[in-house]
C-alpha cells in the first residue's frame, strides 16, 4: 500500500505538476492571446488615428494654401528630380544667355515669351498656378508645348514665399518676366479679391524675394493700357494721366506701377512696366471678346456688341509684336544695383506702351471675324455697361520704339486670320473660311 501509495503519491504529484504546468501554459496562452488581441486592436487604433490626422492635416494644408479658384498654392515636391528639372530648364544654351523666371508661363503672353526666350538660347523657368479663371486645359496644352522645348513650369503660386525663395536659392536669375496676374477688366466686379491677391500681394511677394536675392534680377512686368482709365487725351502717352482707373483691375495695375517705384527707390531693383493694349492671337485667352465672339459665332449663338456715345474701339495688339516688345525690354533692362536687400545706387525704372497704334472698332472686329469664319454674327448691340470698360484705347509707342526699336507690324485682319486658323485647328474644326 505504502509503495502503491507512494506510487500514487508520485503519480498524483506528477499529475499535479502537469496540471499546474497546463494551467500555467493555459493562463500564459490566454495572456498571450489577450495581449495579442490588445496589441492588434492598439495597432488598428493607432493606424486609424495616423490616417485621420494625415487626412485632416492634408485638407488643412490645401485649404490654407489655395487661391480663390481652389488651386493649391504650393505643390513643389522639392525633391531631387524637381530640382534637376528646375536647373536643366534654366541653363542658357548660348554664351551669356539670360536666366529668366517667367511668371504666368502657362498663360497667353507668358507661354509665347517663354518660347521665344528659349528659342534664342536663354534659360527659362516658368511658374504658374494653373487656376481655373478660364479653361485650365488650355493652360495645360501650353505647358505641353513648352515642355517639348524643354521649358519646365513649376506649378505653384507667386504668393508662395517658400516656393519662390526655393527657386531663387537654386537659380541665380538675371531677369524676371513677371506676367502672372488676374486678368480681365469686367471680372473684377465678380471677384475683386482675386485681383488684390495676384496683382498686388503676388507682385509684392515677388519683389520682396527679388530685392533680397543676390544677385538681384532685373524685372520686366505686365502693366496694362487700362491704367489710362478715363483719360481722354489720345493717343495715350506714358506721361499722360493714370489717376482715373475705371476698374479694379486697372487700379491694381496702377498700384503695381507705384509699388514698382517704391522697390526701385528703396532697394535698387531695375523695373520695367509694360502697358499691354488688348493683346490677341493664337493660344489666346478665352475670356477676351475676340475669342468668345469666335466661339459663339461658330456655335450660332448671339454676341453682345457694346456701343457707346463714342465709338467703342481698341488698339488690338498682335501677340508676336508684344513678344518682341517684351524681349526688347528685357534686352535693354539694366542690372539692379542692390544686393541682399541693400541699394547700392540708383537703378533703372521704366514704363512703356506696347500697343498697335491703330485702334479698330469692336463692330469692325466682328466684321473681320464674319469674313474669316464665313458666318453672319447674331449681333445684339447693347449699351456698354458700367462694369469697368473704357470706350477707347490708342497707344503712342514712340518711347518703346526709341529705346528698343518696338514697331508693331501685324494689323487686326492678318492677326485674326492667324488666330482663327489656330482656333479651328486647336478645337479640331473644319475651316469654313473663304
Ligand atoms: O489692354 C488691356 O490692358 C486689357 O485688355 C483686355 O481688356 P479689353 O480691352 O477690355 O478686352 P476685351 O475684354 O477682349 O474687350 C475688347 C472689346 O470688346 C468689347 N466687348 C467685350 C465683351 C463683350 O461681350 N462685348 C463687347 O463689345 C469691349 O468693350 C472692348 O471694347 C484684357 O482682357 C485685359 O486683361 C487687359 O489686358
Amino acid at each position: 500500500m505504502a509503495s502503491l501509495f507512494s506510487v500514487d503519491t508520485n503519480k498524483s504529484t506528477k499529475l499535479d505538476r502537469y496540471n499546474t504546468y497546463i494551467r500555467k501554459v493555459n493562463s500564459s496562452t490566454k495572456f498571450i492571446v489577450a495581449s495579442s488581441k490588445l496589441l492588434y486592436r492598439m495597432t488598428i487604433l493607432i493606424s486609424a488615428l495616423l490616417i485621420c490626422s494625415f487626412i485632416v492635416s492634408h485638407f488643412l494644408f490645401i485649404s490654407n494654401n489655395s487661391n480663390q479658384h481652389g488651386r493649391r498654392l504650393f505643390s513643389f515636391g522639392g525633391g531631387a528630380a524637381w530640382e534637376k528639372n528646375v536647373r536643366h530648364s534654366s541653363i542658357p544654351k548660348k554664351t551669356n544667355g539670360k536666366v529668366v523666371l517667367v511668371t504666368g508661363a502657362a498663360g497667353f503672353v507668358g507661354s509665347h515669351c517663354a518660347l521665344a526666350l528659349k528659342k534664342r538660347g536663354d534659360g527659362v523657368i516658368g511658374i504658374d498656378n494653373f487656376n481655373s479663371y478660364y479653361d485650365p486645359s488650355l493652360k495645360r496644352a501650353r505647358q505641353e508645348l513648352l515642355a517639348k522645348h524643354e521649358i519646365f513650369i513649376v506649378e505653384g503660386d507667386i504668393n508662395d514665399v517658400d516656393l519662390v525663395n526655393k527657386l531663387f536659392d537654386i537659380v541665380p536669375f538675371t531677369h524676371v518676366l513677371h506676367l502672372a496676374a488676374q486678368a480681365g477688366v469686367r471680372y473684377a466686379m465678380e471677384n475683386p479679391l482675386s485681383y488684390i491677391h495676384s496683382n498686388v500681394n503676388g507682385f509684392v511677394n515677388l519683389l520682396e524675394i527679388a530685392k533680397s536675392a543676390n544677385p538681384q534680377p532685373a524685372i520686366v512686368w505686365a502693366s496694362s493700357s487700362s491704367v489710362y482709365g478715363l483719360n481722354t487725351k489720345v493717343p495715350f502717352s506714358e506721361n499722360d494721366r493714370t489717376d482715373q482707373p475705371a476698374s479694379l483691375y486697372a487700379a491694381t495695375k496702377k498700384a503695381g506701377e507705384e509699388i514698382a517705384h517704391t522697390y526701385n527707390h528703396i532697394y535698387g531693383l531695375s523695373l520695367t512696366g509694360l502697358r499691354f493694349f488688348t493683346v490677341y492671337g493664337p493660344w489666346g485667352r478665352p475670356d477676351m471678346a475676340y475669342f468668345f465672339f469666335t466661339k459663339d459665332m461658330i456655335q450660332g449663338k448671339p454676341i453682345k456688341v457694346y456701343v457707346s456715345d463714342k465709338e467703342v474701339a481698341r488698339d488690338f495688339t498682335y501677340i508676336d509684336d508684344v513678344v518682341k516688345g517684351c524681349l526688347g525690354a528685357i534686352d535693354t533692362a539694366e542690372k539692379s544695383t542692390g544686393s541682399g536687400g541693400k541699394k547700392r545706387g540708383p537703378a533703372q525704372l521704366r514704363v512703356y506702351n506696347l500697343g498697335n497704334t491703330s485702334p479698330v472698332s469692336v463692330k469692325k472686329l466682328v466684321a473681320i471675324l464674319e469674313n474669316l469664319l464665313n458666318i453672319k454674327a447674331k449681333k445684339n448691340l447693347i449699351r456698354m455697361p458700367q462694369n469697368g470698360d473704357v470706350p477707347f484705347t490708342h497707344a503712342n509707342v514712340s518711347l518703346a520704339y526709341g529705346d528698343f526699336g518696338y514697331r508693331p507690324t501685324t494689323n487686326l485682319s492678318s492677326g485674326l486670320r492667324k488666330f482663327v486658323k489656330w482656333y479651328l485647328s486647336y478645337y479640331g474644326m473644319q475651316a469654313r473660311t473663304k
